[in-house]
């Protein structure tokens, strides 16, 4: 049994190191040895004592040098920590031993992560990188302010180390730990599940308790399945584009990042689908405002500093939630007749568009929609408030084959010309030609039942006419009749 006098003094194992010194390797092997004999012997103190001196000097020797990447930063995460994390999930390779896996309740996908210890080699513009996920153990003590007592539990404390060639410092810091932020965010967003959040119960959004409850947004429309003009829709996708790549445009004109659009058009053609197909295009969460469970400004006020960023908010049917003709007597308007009137207000709905809106986020869109746009007060829909309107029109022929494309899966047809003839004659919105579609798999029966609707249409639409004409030759020989009477 070796006793405490028999273990070799800092200053020795140090001068040992000093003889030693020339070569690294051999440096390696004596530190190996030393915590080997003193892992035994040497009380924990004295010996992380004596390893940080002996670490200290063989960095002074190695050409490695090492990044430590913590999980927290003081009270706030780590971003860079984070980062890696998300970025190391696609570089595990097959030198790694053990992974863990795990789901949480709404994520579509199982996380792997390496388990503690692991490491992963990474590559970029010439130079080797070594990560090693480590997890430390350390006992907390906390003060139970109930019983006065002390308690002690046990946190892990997460890091990365991260170790590379000392020449590559710089490269490293300026250029390597970048590119892993950007990829990291990348990657969160090409994972990122849309939501929609509604106001009506209270619920948990991203970990903080606030007004909105929300569901995972699993509306299927995309671009590519809304039927609706093509140069529209063109238009609309490269305003979107050219919405989220212009940070630095808005910050230099000084303009709040945000963006209105209004959806006009009779129902049941595509305004609702079109905001989830915004949505699920840009990847911005949803927030369903209903102007009708409001009771005031401040109401509103506080309800929209609880949106998150890169999201979109919805009023649908604007002309049905609020009196929006009348602002010059303020708009004076409950939606709940038990409140008093005067509380919730057009400027309040004003203001929020592009007053407090404009101080309290960024990349924020909205959307108002609406079946009757002539109804709306001018000041809702000048520039600044919605900058872009979207008329969605009845079906064409365009969006037709969209449709037929995306339920039957057919590019062409035999009744497709005819179908062209019918579509200019009849108004038909997109959504009862989709429901036609949807009455047989068969595609020519599906055929047969889009003519057979049309030419119903058709002739419901010719016997309005002639009604009409019928009433006015009544109306006209009623007249005569009376003036020959008198
Ligand atoms: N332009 C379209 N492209 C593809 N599908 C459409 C389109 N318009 C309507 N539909 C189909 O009809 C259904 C109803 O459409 P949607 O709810 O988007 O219409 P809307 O214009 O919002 O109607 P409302 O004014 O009544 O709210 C959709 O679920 C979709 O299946
Ligand atoms: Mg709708």
């Amino acid at each position: 049994m070796f006793s405490l006098s028999d273990m070799p003094s800092t200053s020795a194992v140090l001068s040992t190191y000093t003889t030693f010194a020339a070569s690294a390797v051999l440096v390696r092997t004596v530190i190996n040895e030393v915590q080997n004999v003193s892992n035994q012997i040497v009380p924990k103190g004295l010996q992380e004592k004596i390893m940080s001196k002996l670490g200290f000097l063989m960095g002074n020797l190695s050409s490695t040098m090492c990044i430590i990447i913590d999980e927290t930063n003081g009270l706030s995460n780590n971003e860079v920590f984070e980062a890696a994390e998300v970025y190391l999930r696609t570089r595990i390779n097959t030198s790694v031993k053990q992974l863990k896996v795990s789901k949480v309740p709404r994520e579509k996908n199982l996380s792997v992560t390496i388990n503690k210890g692991e490491e992963i080699i990474d590559n970029f513009d010439g130079m080797l990188l070594k990560w090693k996920f480590v997890c430390v153990e350390t006992q907390k003590t906390t003060l139970d302010s109930d019983n006065n007592n002390f308690s002690n539990e046990i946190v892990e404390r997460k890091s990365f180390e991260l170790r590379f060639d000392k020449k590559f410092k710089d490269k490293v810091l300026d250029s390597y730990l970048p590119f892993v932020l950007e990829r990291s965010k990348a990657i969160k967003e090409e994972k990122k599940v849309v939501r929609i959040h509604a106001l009506g119960y209270y619920g948990e959004v991203d970990g903080a308790w606030g007004p909105w409850g929300s569901v995972n947004l699993q509306h299927p429309s995309t671009f590519d399945t809304l039927a609706m003009d093509p140069t529209l829709k063109q238009e609309l996708i490269e305003d979107l584009n050219r919405f989220v790549r212009r940070r630095h445009f808005y910050k230099r004109v000084g303009k709040a990042w945000k963006r209105g659009y209004l959806l006009y058009g009779p129902p049941g053609t595509g305004k609702s689908s079109l905001v989830a197909a915004m949505a699920n295009y840009l990847k911005f969460h949803v927030y369903d405002l209903e102007l009708a469970s409001l009771h005031s400004n401040a109401e509103l006020r506080r309800l929209l500093v609880t949106t998150k960023n890169r999201s979109i908010l919805v009023i649908e049917d604007i002309d049905c939630s609020i009196n929006l003709e009348n602002r010059e007597d303020g708009g004076e308007y409950s939606p709940n007749p038990m409140i008093k009137k005067n509380q919730f207000t057009l400027s309040g709905l004003l203001n929020f568009i592009d007053g407090l809106w404009s101080s309290c986020g960024d990349e924020r869109i909205i959307v108002l929609t609406t079946n009757h746009k002539d109804r709306l007060d001018p000041a809702l829909l000048r520039p600044g408030r919605m900058d872009m309107h979207v008329h969605m029109s009845y079906c064409t022929f365009s969006g037709f084959k969209i449709l037929a494309s995306n339920y039957l899966g057919i590019k062409s047809h035999c009744r497709f010309n005819e179908i062209e003839r019918l579509m200019v004659e009849v108004e038909v919105t997109p959504a009862e030609v989709a429901e036609e579609l949807m009455k047989s798999e068969d595609v020519d029966a599906a055929m047969e039942k889009v003519v057979k609707f049309l030419c119903k249409k058709r002739s419901e639409r010719v016997g309005k006419i002639e009604g009409g004409r019928e009433k006015k030759v009544t109306g006209k020989k009623r007249k005569a009749r009376s003036r020959d009477e008198q």
